[in-house]
């Protein structure tokens, strides 16, 4: 399995599916959730924790992938967590986490990625990123909504908050933070719309629920060669003015400070993982 940094495209498998799950093999999205929660009914919980062992041991991903869990307190979480740490799965989602303390008490000695979809998770985002253990936080836009009593909006208003303060908590955490799923998989302009929303608020990536929004959030979280391109030459810029004894630089009319070299260098490393993804293992 590679270790790919980069987290464009999360896709959701339900665990139950054993025909999605070998088809989330080649499709294209940068890791996949395998899913034991919300997309699992009850009666199939056993079964799909059974599907999801066999394809963690049959090994063969290009892609990390993640577990989701149920939740704290749920009759499945030690059976789900067990699976998950022996089969090999490359970190654990934790939905509904609203407790910072409860998260570090886990202590897996695998990454946890906690889901924030509640008013308690938004309101202790921070806490929850700054556990050491966790790698990243997930945005759960549905439970949110139901717990908030708001429902759709084509700008995601009654969310706008809730969406910041998870951007803001991981990256003062230093943690990757991943958007909520759009749900409706017939609608690819408002995937897109939706895609560009979250890359303006700061996330990394975005998690998706269909193979056919994989190619949208790759899109709109990746770098294309034309930026490529225009990163190397602020940096450019950057080099020959500092080679003057400039302190700043202009690039095309505009002033280049060290902040501007940091994200021109951020792009040219994701283009390099995106173009090369085996030799960022
Ligand atoms: C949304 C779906 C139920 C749609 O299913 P379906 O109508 O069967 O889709 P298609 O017929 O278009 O499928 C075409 C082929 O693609 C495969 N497929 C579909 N979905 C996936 C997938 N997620 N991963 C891999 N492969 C997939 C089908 O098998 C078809 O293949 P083939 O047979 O060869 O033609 C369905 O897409 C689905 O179940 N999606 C995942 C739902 C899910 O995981 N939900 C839980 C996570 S979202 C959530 O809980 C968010 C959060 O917690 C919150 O609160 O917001
Ligand atoms: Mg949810």
């Amino acid at each position: 399995m590679t270790a790919s940094i980069v987290w464009r495209s999360v896709l959701y498998v339900p665990g139950d599916k054993s025909r999605a799950i070998e088809k989330a093999r080649g499709l294209g999205a940068d890791a996949v959730i395998l899913d034991l929660e919300d997309a699992v009914a009850p009666e199939a919980k056993a079964q799909a924790r059974e599907n999801v062992r066999l394809a963690l041991r049959a090994g063969g991903w290009r892609v990390p992938v993640l577990v989701r869990v149920n939740g704290l307190g749920t009759e499945h979480e030690h059976a789900d967590r067990e699976m998950a740490l022996l089969s090999g799965a490359a970190g654990l989602v934790l939905p509904k986490t609203e407790d910072a303390r409860a998260v570090a008490a886990l202590s897996l000695g695998l990454p946890l990625w906690a889901m924030i979809e509640t008013p308690a998770g938004v309101l202790n985002a921070a806490a929850i990123a700054a556990v050491p253990g966790v790698a990243g936080l997930l945005v759960g836009a549905n439970d949110l909504a139901r717990a908030l009593r708001t429902g759709p909006h084509p700008e995601r208003l009654p969310l706008l908050h809730a969406l910041s303060a998870v951007v803001l908590a991981a990256r003062a955490a230093g943690k990757v933070p991943l958007d909520a799923v759009f749900n409706d998989i017939t609608d690819g302009e408002g995937l897109a719309r939706e895609c560009a929303q979250g890359r303006m608020l700061g996330f990394a990536g975005k998690t998706v629920i269909h193979p056919g929004q994989i190619a949208a959030a790759n899109a709109a979280y990746g770098v294309t060669a034309a930026q490529a391109d225009e990163a190397r030459a602020l940096l450019g810029a950057w080099e020959t003015a500092r080679a003057e004894g400039k302190s700043v630089a202009t690039y095309r009319g505009s002033l280049v400070e060290q902040m501007h070299v940091d994200a021109a260098r951020d792009n040219l490393t994701l283009w390099a993982q995106q173009t090369q993804p085996e030799s960022t293992s």
